[in-house]
């Protein structure tokens, strides 16, 4: 068990080891395009499906609540807390119009809109950063594996290259943590 435990934590180092060469100068254009759009009164929308709802969930309360520093709130909403509305989409629309749905009703231009998906091709959040798209919005994804379908629609992607799902999520809250001090010190210096 402990040989288990060890190669896990390899792999987890393998593939941090992986984002931070390759990832960092994006890191850095998603920071921007947040502090941009905060600073233009825009806001933040972020979906994702089981870990990644956890991790859109995450972003969101770091953003409205604080990261380290005592500042003022700043809008962020995640898609996936909802249960009335969650549910009142997927039984009468699908579950594929879960997200779509609530970008249609919330989404501003200038808005940025994440998506977080280890496989790059959940529909839900592939529809909902169409529409995004449409609406003149920022698209970034949050993304695993070799990007899936995500990876050509959005305006940004950030992609854990590896198939192992549990690895590409902790890349991803790493880099979500990154990006949320990188807004504070841009923010409030
Ligand atoms: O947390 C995990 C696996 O570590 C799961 O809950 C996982 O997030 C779910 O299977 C998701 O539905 C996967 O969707 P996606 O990341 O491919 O968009
Ligand atoms: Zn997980």
């Amino acid at each position: 068990m402990l040989e288990e435990i060890t190669n896990q934590l390899r792999t987890h180092r393998e593939v941090m080891e992986i984002v931070e060469r390759e990832l960092a100068p994006r890191v850095a254009v998603f920071a921007g395009m947040l502090i941009d759009a905060f600073r233009a009164g825009k806001k933040l929308l972020v979906m994702g499906n089981g870990g990644s709802a956890a991790d859109a969930q995450h972003f969101a309360a770091e953003i409205v609540g604080r990261f380290k520093m005592e500042r003022r709130g700043l809008p962020a909403i995640a898609l996936t807390t909802d249960t009335s509305i969650l549910t009142a989409i997927g039984n009468d629309y699908g579950f594929d119009a879960v997200f779509r749905r609530q970008v249609e009703a919330l989404a501003d231009e200038g808005d940025v809109v994440v998506g977080i998906s280890t496989s790059g091709s959940s529909k839900n959040v592939n529809l909902a950063l169409d529409l995004a798209n449409e609406r003149g919005c920022l698209t970034v994804g949050l993304l695993g594996r070799d990007g899936g379908t995500i990876k050509d629609l959005v305006d940004l992607e950030l992609t854990v290259p590896t198939l192992d799902t549990p690895r590409v999520q902790e890349g991803h809250i790493t880099l979500i943590h990154i990006v949320c001090d990188l807004v504070e010190k841009g923010l409030f210096p």
